[in-house]
């Protein structure tokens, strides 16, 4: 099974039913709590030699880039973070010459963001597995379920430049790396204050963490339209690749679509530079990339998918 249809088999096990609002295909499951409250509930991994190589990334590392897959999720459904649970499974005894950076890394990102770790769970494995689930909290949960025709799409950032990292580590020592492609992998950081900014006026958002051309796919399937992106907008930092930037992954820069009547609010609200790269259109999951010619084609949704396709350098 690929994780695609891996997913399909899992819809019919998960509760759909109220006080769930959603269950499935978000960055988050979207329970209704209080009335205009909606409690956000997201999980995700870090596994030794599928989501890093101990041979470049430390331990304080590792913590931070726990903390920023959750709270990337949180900030994609326009969520303020709360509670973390962590689960940790070693090949070794907890030493604190490994364990201090990890928890000092985890526990100062979250805070960063007003997120509290409260428990978890502890287990002997045979690599390191780290996880960690987080709550956290909306009153007006965004969902990918809500781009609509003419719609115009943003990201938050310079794409690409994580997976580029990679390229670079095989290559050429870390000292030799550029110092963008080793902030963007070893030290990314959530797009909480502009999940918050957009959470009222966007119409869809996910976070980028499989690349663009897969988690716009998500979006486009989720909201029964099409997506057309502009080659020359697809903001690229020094030394990524447009493959890098379309499909290498672990961005955790938000991706949002926003109707042209609310593109003032975003002018006055908006935190930091954004990045218009395209818009939506009528259709059903076609991605359409708009070539520096000036051609149109329709690409395939390529990303990282856990059990098929791994863009290759
Ligand atoms: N093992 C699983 N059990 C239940 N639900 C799962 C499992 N794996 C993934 N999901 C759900 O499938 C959807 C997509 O997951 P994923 O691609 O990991 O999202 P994200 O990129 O936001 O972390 C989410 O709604 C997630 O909760
Ligand atoms: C050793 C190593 N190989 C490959 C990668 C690239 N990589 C691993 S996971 C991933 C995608 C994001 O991880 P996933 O578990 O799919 O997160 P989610 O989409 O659930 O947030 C990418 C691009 C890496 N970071 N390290
Ligand atoms: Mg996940």
């Amino acid at each position: 099974m690929t994780e695609k249809e891996w997913l399909e088999y899992l819809k019919k096990y998960l509760w759909t039913k109220p006080p769930v609002v959603s269950a499935f295909n978000e960055d988050c499951a979207v329970i209704q709590a209080e009335e205009g409250k909606y409690l956000l509930f997201t999980t995700d991994a870090l596994i030794e030699g599928v989501h890093f190589d101990l041979s470049y990334t430390d331990f304080y590392t590792l913590g931070i880039k726990l903390a920023v897959s959750n709270l990337s999720d949180i900030a994609a459904m326009g969520g303020e973070p709360r509670w973390a649970l962590l689960t940790l499974g070693s090949p070794k005894p907890l030493e604190p010459e490994w364990i201090d950076p990890f928890m000092e890394g985890l526990v100062s990102t979250l805070e960063r963001y007003s997120a509290y770790l409260i428990g978890g769970d502890t287990v002997k494995s045979p690599c390191y597995m780290l996880n960690l689930a987080l709550t956290g909290e909306t009153d007006s949960p965004l969902l990918r379920s809500k781009a609509r025709p003419g719609d115009l799409i943003f990201v938050s950032k310079p794409l690409g430049e994580s997976s580029a990292f990679l390229r670079y580590i095989k290559t050429y020592p870390q000292t030799e790396v550029p110092a963008n492609l080793k902030k963007a992998h070893l030290r990314p950081s959530p797009e909480i204050e502009l999940g918050r900014a957009i959470r009222k006026i966007a119409h869809a958002c996910i976070d980028i963490s499989d690349g663009l051309l897969l988690d716009l796919y998500r979006i486009c399937t989720a909201s029964e339209v099409s997506a057309e992106i502009d080659e020359d907008k697809i903001p690229l930092g020094y030394g990524v690749t447009l493959q890098d930037a379309l499909s290498g992954g672990e961005d955790y820069a938000l991706l949002f679509t926003i109707p042209q009547e609310n593109l003032k609010d975003l002018e006055r609200k908006k935190t930091k530079d954004l990045y218009k790269i395209g818009k939506i259109l009528k259709g059903k999951g076609k991605i359409i990339l708009k070539t520096q010619r000036g051609e149109t084609r329709e690409v395939p949704p390529l990303g990282f998918d856990h059990f098929t396709f791994r863009p290759q350098p």
